[in-house]
């Protein structure tokens, strides 16, 4: 089953077009990355597809429904949610009451909230910082707080932005298992990542931007071989200069 449908969706900012008719599929279960170098338009797709930009044509359809042009909170209570690059704790709270904000999107009650809150926070390992000031957390802590607000809304589909950015390889190993847990739990996964062994080892499947618009889609070790992706990351000539040697060495 097909979760989230994006078809033809467009964007521009003045002239720059940051989405040229983009269409992809993410099926249910599973993890699906979108990758692209710097500047290719993943995080303006995140927005486009979760309400934050609106886009100047194209759908969004999410188990099913047309969800184009639906703002944020009206499609977090559908299930999707994104999670953002830069981790903004609310200052002056709890790791607990940051998280209970998720969760008070679908619960009412205080205490409720709070006790959902601590529970997710066992599950992303901030069990045992409860009731620390959350501004207080470190850059892989506020990485485990931004999963956890997510995940305190009970979705379906989180779209987790470089969730892995700005943390060191074992820290990034410490992450990893957490993403592969929310998964088997059958929440569906779609992530956009820098670092290329994680993309290999979380992701079934990935769908590559630049400039805009997808250029190759597929498994994750067959998409980092593809001409036109090594093309994209460095440039005609390096990508040339690599087949050359590849072929001279074959
Ligand atoms: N609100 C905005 N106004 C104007 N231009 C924007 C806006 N948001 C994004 N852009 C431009 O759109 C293009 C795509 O940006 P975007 O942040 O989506 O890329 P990205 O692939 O996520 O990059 P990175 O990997 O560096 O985060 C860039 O040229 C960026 O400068």
């Amino acid at each position: 089953m097909t979760v989230l449908e994006i078809n033809g969706l467009c964007k521009s900012f003045g002239g720059l077009q940051a989405s040229q008719s983009v269409t992809l599929t993410v099926p249910q279960g599973g993890i699906t990355s979108l990758i692209g170098p710097n500047g290719a338009g993943k995080t303006t797709l995140f927005a486009l597809i979760t309400g934050f930009h609106t886009p100047d044509s194209g759908s969004v359809r999410f188990l099913g429904e047309d969800i184009t042009g639906l703002p944020p909170e009206a499609i977090a209570k559908r299930g999707m949610i994104r999670t953002f690059q830069t981790v903004q704790p609310f200052a002056g709270q709890t790791v607990r009451e940051n998280i209970a904000v998720g969760a008070h999107l679908k619960i009412r009650g205080r205490a409720e909230a709070l006790a959902k809150a601590e529970a997710v926070a066992r599950q992303v390992g901030l069990g045992d910082r409860l009731d620390m000031d959350a501004a207080s957390l470190t850059v892989a802590g506020r990485k485990r707080l931004e999963v956890a607000r997510a995940l305190a809304t009970d979705p379906k589909l989180i779209l987790f932005d470089e969730v892995l950015a700005g943390l060191n390889p074992s820290e990034i190993r410490d992450v990893i298992p957490v993403i592969h847990a929310i998964r088997d739990e059958g929440v569906t996964i779609l992530l956009i990542e820098h670092v290329m062994q994680a993309v290999m080892s979380l992701s079934d499947y990935t769908w590559v931007l630049n400039q805009g618009a997808i250029i190759a889609e597929g498994p994750p070790k067959d998409v980092v071989s593809d001409p036109h992706v090594i093309e994209a990351y460095l440039g005609k000539g390096m990508a040339e200069r690599i087949a050359k040697r590849e072929a001279a060495s074959a």
